[in-house]
C-alpha cells in the first residue's frame, strides 16, 4: 500500500464486521489526484450485509443496556484516538478523497467534534412527565433508542458524514451497519480501527463495502435494520426511501442543495467576497452547502465581481498533499464534465467567463476555479447543484426578487446573504425555503447547530441536540390505579 502513516495499522483494506476484519480486497481505491492505486476493499454480497445486520443486532441489548455514562466513556475515548491520529487519518482522506491535507485536517476536527458532542449529549436523553388527564393516573414519556441503525455516506466528506451518523446514533444506544461511498472507504475503515481500540464493543460498529446497489438493496429491505441515515444526491435519496417504504423505517436524509448567496447593496462587500471564497471553493466546490448561485445587487455587481476575481486568483490548484494548495483535484472524470457541462451551456446561452472555465494544465481531474457573470434562470446551473468550483453571478434588483429567485429551487438546503440592515437580516432569514441560513458568513457548519434541509434537500437534522432525536423512539407509559 501506497500511503505514508506513522501508524500503518490504519490502513485496511477489509472490512469490519462483528469485530472481525473480514473479506478479500477486489475493488481498487485511487488518488485522484494522480490516479495511483492506493488500496484494494472487498466487495461484501447481500449475505454478508445480512451478516452485518445480524450482528449488529445482536449486540444491541448489551449495548443499549450500558448507561449513558458508559458509552459516553467509549465515545470520548474514540474522540481522543481521532485527534491523536488526526495527521494520519488527514493523510489518507486526502490521498482517496483529493481535498488539500489543511482541509482534510479541518475535516477530521469536525468529525472529531461529532463524537465529542454526542457523547456528552448522552447523558442528557430526557424523558418527560406529563400532567395526568385522570387523577389515578400518571403519563410517562421516556426515549429508546430505534435499534439497528443502517447508513450509507459519500465521497466528498469521508470521515465527518460518518461520524456525524455514527456518534448519535451509538451515543442513544444504536447499533450501525455503515457502507462508506466505494471512492473513500479508507478513512471509514481507518475510524472502525480506532472505534475497536476505544473499546465500542464488537458488533456495535461495523463498515461494509462493495456494491452500493446489492448492499444497499439489503440494508434498505431487512426488517431487522429500524433506520436509515443517508448523506448523498437527491435522486438515490428518493430511491433509498421508497426502498425503506415496506419495512416503515426510520429515515435522515441529506440530500443535495442549491444554496443561493445574496450579497445586497448595502453589505461589506470584502467580507462578502470572503465568505463567498470559503463557500463555494470549499472542497473544491463539492459540498452540499457550497453557494450554487451567487445573487448580486445591480449597483454593486462590477465591483463585487472584480474583488471576487482577484480572491480566486489567490486560489492555488495542485495535488492536496502539496503545500500552499487549496484546491484539490475533483473526485472523478464524471464530476468534471458535469463543471464542464455547465460552463458551456452557460457561456451558449450568454453568460460571460470572468476567471478560469477549463480543465486545469495538470490534467487529472483538476479544474480551474471559475467564475461566470451574466447569469440567468435558464440555466442548467440555475437549477441543478455543479459540484464544482464554479460560481455563478446573477443580477437582482430588489429584495423581494432576490429572495423569489433564492426560492426557485425545489431543494432548500443552505442559503447565505450579506446586508448590514437588521430588519432586512431578519426578513430575509425568514423568508429563505433553506434549512439553514448564513447571515454575513459563507460557513455554518458546526456539531452544536442542527445541520440539515428541508423541501427535496430532505428530512431530520444532524449535529445539535436535534441531532439525537433522530436516533431515538418517543415511548409513552400511562401508568393507572394510583
Ligand atoms: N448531499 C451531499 O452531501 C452530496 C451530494 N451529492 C450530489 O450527488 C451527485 C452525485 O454524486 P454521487 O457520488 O454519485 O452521489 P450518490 O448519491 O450516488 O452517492 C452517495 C452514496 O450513496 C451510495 N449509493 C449510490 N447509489 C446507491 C443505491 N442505489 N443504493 C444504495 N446506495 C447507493 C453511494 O455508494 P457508491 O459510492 O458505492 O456508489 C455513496 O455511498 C453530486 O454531483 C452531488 O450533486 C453527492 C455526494 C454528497
Ligand atoms: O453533505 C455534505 O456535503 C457535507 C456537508 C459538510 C458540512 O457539514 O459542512
Amino acid at each position: 500500500m501506497t500511503i505514508a502513516l506513522a501508524d500503518p495499522s490504519l490502513l485496511r483494506e477489509q472490512c469490519y464486521v462483528d469485530g472481525q476484519w473480514i473479506g478479500t480486497a477486489s475493488i481498487d481505491v485511487t488518488d485522484p489526484a494522480t490516479d495511483e492505486r492506493l488500496a484494494g476493499i472487498p466487495a461484501i454480497d447481500e449475505a454478508g450485509t445480512r451478516a452485518a445486520i445480524e450482528a449488529a443486532e445482536a449486540a444491541l441489548p448489551e449495548w443499549k443496556a450500558k448507561t449513558a455514562g458508559e458509552r459516553s466513556r467509549i465515545l470520548r475515548r474514540w474522540f481522543e484516538l481521532l485527534i491523536a491520529h488526526q495527521d494520519d487519518l488527514a493523510m489518507i482522506l486526502t490521498r482517496e478523497q483529493g481535498k488539500a491535507l489543511a482541509e482534510a485536517k479541518g475535516e477530521i476536527a469536525y468529525a472529531a467534534s461529532f463524537i465529542e458532542w454526542f457523547g456528552e449529549e448522552a447523558k442528557r436523553i430526557y424523558g418527560e412527565i406529563i400532567p395526568s388527564h385522570r387523577a389515578d393516573s400518571r403519563i410517562v414519556v421516556i426515549k429508546q433508542p430505534v435499534g439497528v441503525v443502517a447508513a450509507i455516506t459519500p465521497w466528498n466528506f469521508p470521515a465527518a458524514m460518518i461520524t456525524r451518523k455514527a456518534a448519535p446514533a451509538l451515543a442513544a444506544g444504536c447499533t450501525m451497519v455503515l457502507k462508506p461511498a466505494t471512492q473513500t472507504p479508507l478513512t471509514a475503515l481507518a475510524l472502525a480501527v480506532l472505534a475497536e481500540r476505544a473499546g465500542v464493543p464488537r458488533g456495535v460498529f461495523n463498515v461494509v463495502t462493495g456494491s452500493s446497489r446489492v448492499i444497499g438493496a439489503e440494508l434498505t429491505g431487512n426488517p431487522l435494520v429500524r433506520k436509515l441515515s443517508f448523506t448523498g444526491s437527491t435522486e438515490v435519496g428518493k430511491t433509498l426511501m421508497a426502498q425503506c417504504a415496506p419495512t416503515m423505517k426510520k429515515l435522515s436524509m441529506e440530500l443535495g442543495g442549491n444554496a443561493p448567496f445574496i450579497v445586497f447593496a448595502d453589505a461589506d462587500l470584502d467580507a462578502a467576497v470572503e465568505g463567498a471564497i470559503a463557500s463555494k471553493y470549499r472542497n473544491s466546490g463539492q459540498t452540499c452547502v457550497c453557494v450554487n448561485r451567487i445573487l448580486v445587487q445591480r449597483d454593486v455587481a462590477p465591483a463585487f465581481a472584480e474583488k471576487l476575481k482577484a480572491a480566486v486568483a489567490k486560489l492555488k490548484v495542485g495535488p492536496g498533499t502539496e503545500a500552499g494548495v487549496t484546491q484539490g483535484p475533483l473526485i472523478d472524470e464524471k464530476a468534471v464534465e458535469k463543471v464542464e457541462e455547465h460552463v458551456a451551456d452557460a457561456l451558449a446561452k450568454g453568460g460571460t467567463l470572468v476567471s478560469g472555465g477549463h480543465r486545469h494544465a495538470l490534467g487529472h481531474s483538476f479544474f480551474e476555479p471559475t467564475i461566470i457573470s451574466g447569469c440567468t434562470p435558464e440555466m442548467k446551473l440555475a437549477d441543478e447543484e455543479t459540484f464544482g468550483p464554479l460560481a455563478a453571478l446573477f443580477l437582482f434588483d430588489t429584495e423581494e426578487e432576490a429572495v423569489a429567485l433564492a426560492n426557485a429551487t425545489e431543494v432548500g438546503l443552505s442559503g447565505y446573504f450579506y446586508t448590514r440592515d437588521l430588519s432586512r437580516a431578519w426578513r430575509v432569514g425568514e423568508a429563505l425555503e433553506v434549512g439553514m441560513v448564513g447571515i454575513n458568513t459563507g460557513l455554518i457548519s458546526t456539531e452544536v447547530a442542527p445541520f440539515g434541509g428541508i423541501k427535496e434537500s430532505g428530512m431530520g437534522r444532524e449535529g445539535s441536540r436535534h441531532g439525537i432525536e433522530d436516533y431515538v423512539e418517543i415511548k409513552y407509559l400511562c401508568m393507572a390505579g394510583i
